[in-house]
């Protein structure tokens, strides 16, 4: 059984966010208020994925809610066809193109094997569902400035 020493060797760092789909961030919003969490900074619409981001801080993990902007975008289509709830999971890794490199030559199954703009500045690339085990994973490496290792902070919010 690996340990997460095994996996930070690998390169992978930790969970670095879980991504929900949502009709409304306001809506959306509601129950991770309830449960106290607090969002980091404010909203962003990522224009490459089509998609408004709200993310919640929890420790070196986020809540990312995700409100798609274009109904013709294959989220929103995911969302028309299964609701909204959960949409994928990110692991933070430290270099993402070793990453790619290292897991396609296991066989995996990637959407991009480029790495693409994600929200706050990341690289991002996703690995296809069916690979997942029916899961959408997605690795984030985060700008080398941003954020110390210890995770995120919260920010004041919107
Ligand atoms: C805002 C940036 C933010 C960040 O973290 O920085 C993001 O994470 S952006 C998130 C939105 N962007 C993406 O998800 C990009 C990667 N996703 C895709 O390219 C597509 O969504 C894709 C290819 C995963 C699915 O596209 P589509 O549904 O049009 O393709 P298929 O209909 O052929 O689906 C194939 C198969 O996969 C199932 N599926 C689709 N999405 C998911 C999902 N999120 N989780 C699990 N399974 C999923 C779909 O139902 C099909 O299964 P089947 O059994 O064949 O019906
Ligand atoms: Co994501």
């Amino acid at each position: 059984m690996s340990t997460s020493t095994d996996a930070a060797l690998l390169g992978l760092l930790h969970l670095d966010h879980v991504a929900i789909l949502t009709p409304s961030l306001g809506e959306g919003s509601a129950p991770y208020i309830a449960l106290g969490l607090l969002p980091e900074g404010e909203d962003e619409l990522v224009v490459s994925q089509g998609i408004k981001v709200r993310a919640f801080v929890l420790g070196e993990t986020l809540i990312e809610l995700l409100e798609p902007q274009d109904p013709a975008s294959p989220v929103a289509a995911f969302m028309q066809k299964r609701g909204p709830g959960l949409h994928h999971i990110a692991f933070r890794v430290s270099d993402l193109e070793a990453e790619i490199e290292r897991l396609s030559a296991l066989g995996a199954r990637f959407l991009n094997t480029e790495p693409r703009p994600g929200r706050a500045g990341s690289l991002v690339a996703f690995l296809h569902p069916k690979w997942g085990g029916g899961t959408l994973i997605e690795l984030v490496e985060h700008p080398a400035s941003e954020h110390s290792a210890a995770g995120h902070s919260a920010g004041t919010g919107h």
